[in-house]
């Protein structure tokens, strides 16, 4: 084999241009020039480990697999439910998780002619500047970074909900995590920060679950559908095994991407911004769909705004618009949002995020969206499958 950089390579490497010098004792002090701003390293578990404490279970895989069949079906236009995506804006309790996905499985068995639900189990947050990241960068939410427990703390919430049958939804942020759960998830999101990042448009290429693509911050569509036409390409990226190696990964591309609506400057849930939005999709060859994000920019961060802006959206689906594939509700036990004060308790039950609406005000905004469908829908193909 010919390695260019072999000094026996005749001179066509790297090696060929470092003269032959003493090699350097192996203490040589690079501190002053590398690592200077890096405080800590701590050991991480491996992917692998984790899956053999907290491995998926044959009911588990069997919905994990089904249930990205039946959103692959909708994304082709051969199932006409529309996808719900809804659950709290981020994960800080694992009981409260539980409690709420078991009042949702109820909705979601109820709705399931209309509906393919999913719970949404955001374990990573991005922040605008700074602020607490999620529950497997501080799962005790004090600022101790155990990221070891949060990994397992979120493999054993995603195991938990869907032994109850309900599929999960969570925002790839981080590069390293999928390895962890990604087996777990159904339906992925990479969120407006991030929608316009090679790396993130990389791993949805090798992601095994359909991905939607926040529209940027600033409203911006077209970075959104330049992320579906690169991830659905092939790619070569560098990443981390199962077993914790460095490693080259060649992904297959990803065909079961979609783009998310969720408000910019302005609000783009309208029937003239899914006009415009699948008109750029149509014009960059893609099926013309759309999830829309009835929270964020969309509710201009209102929580009670996304009741509004889901009757708006069920009414363009009433009206037959079938580009509105899916939507996406940000919901928790109670409504509205609290901050993380250190040594006091929090109410339980209520985002430490955006804020979302309750329980209680969730179940019409589904049963709006079901009604829609019953009326607007045409050639159902499948009835209630996930
Ligand atoms: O969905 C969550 C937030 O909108 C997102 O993580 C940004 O949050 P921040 O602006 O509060 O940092
Ligand atoms: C961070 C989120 O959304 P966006 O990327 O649209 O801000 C989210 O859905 O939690």
């Amino acid at each position: 084999m010919n390695r260019t950089f072999s000094p026996e390579a005749g001179g066509a490497g790297i090696a060929s241009h470092v003269p032959h010098a003493t090699p350097q004792p192996g203490t040589h002090d690079t501190t002053r020039i590398d690592d200077t701003r890096i405080k800590a390293v701590r050991p991480l578990i491996t992917p692998a480990l984790l899956q053999e404490w907290l491995p998926a279970s044959d009911d588990a895989q069997a919905l994990v697999e089904s249930s990205r069949a039946a959103l692959s079906r909708v994304l082709h236009g051969e199932d006409d439910r529309l996808i719900v995506v809804v659950g709290p804006c981020s994960i800080h309790d694992h009981g409260q998780a539980m409690e709420y996905a078991k009042a949702l499985k109820a909705q979601a068995d109820r709705l399931s002619a209309e509906l393919v639900v999913v719970m949404r189990v955001y374990f990573e947050k991005p922040r605008t500047t700074v602020g607490w990241k999620g529950y497997i960068n501080d799962p005790h939410l004090d600022g101790s970074f155990a990221i070891n427990e949060g990994l397992e703390m979120a493999r054993k919430l995603l195991l938990d909900v869907l032994a109850l049958g309900l599929p999960v939804g969570t925002e790839f942020l981080d590069l390293l995590s999928p390895q962890f759960i990604s087996d777990l998830v159904s339906w992925g999101a990479i969120g407006a920060r991030t929608t316009e990042s090679q790396s993130h448009r990389q791993l949805a290429s090798g992601l095994s679950c359909p991905v939607g693509f926040k529209n940027g911050t600033d409203g911006g569509v077209k970075v959104a559908s330049d992320a579906i036409l690169a991830a659905q390409a092939p790619h070569a990226f560098m990443g981390m095994t199962k077993m914790g190696q460095a490693a080259i990964f060649e992904t297959r591309g990803n065909r079961d991407c979609h783009v998310i609506l969720r408000g910019g400057r302005q609000p783009n849930y309208g029937a003239a911004d899914v006009d415009a939005a699948c008109s750029l999709l149509r014009g960059a060859g893609l099926r013309e769909q759309v999830m829309i994000d009835v929270s964020h920019a969309n509710s201009s961060k209102q929580h009670r705004r996304q009741i509004e802006v889901a009757a708006d959206v069920a009414a363009q689906v009433a009206a037959g618009d079938s580009r509105i594939t899916g939507v996406m509700i940000e919901s928790h036990l109670r409504e509205g949002r609290q901050d993380i004060v250190p040594g006091q308790p929090l109410e339980a039950g209520v985002s430490v995020t955006d804020a979302c609406i309750g329980f209680d005000q969730t179940v019409p905004v589904l049963e709006g969206l079901a009604a829609a469908k019953g009326v607007g829908g045409i050639g159902r193909s499948i009835s209630s499958e996930y």
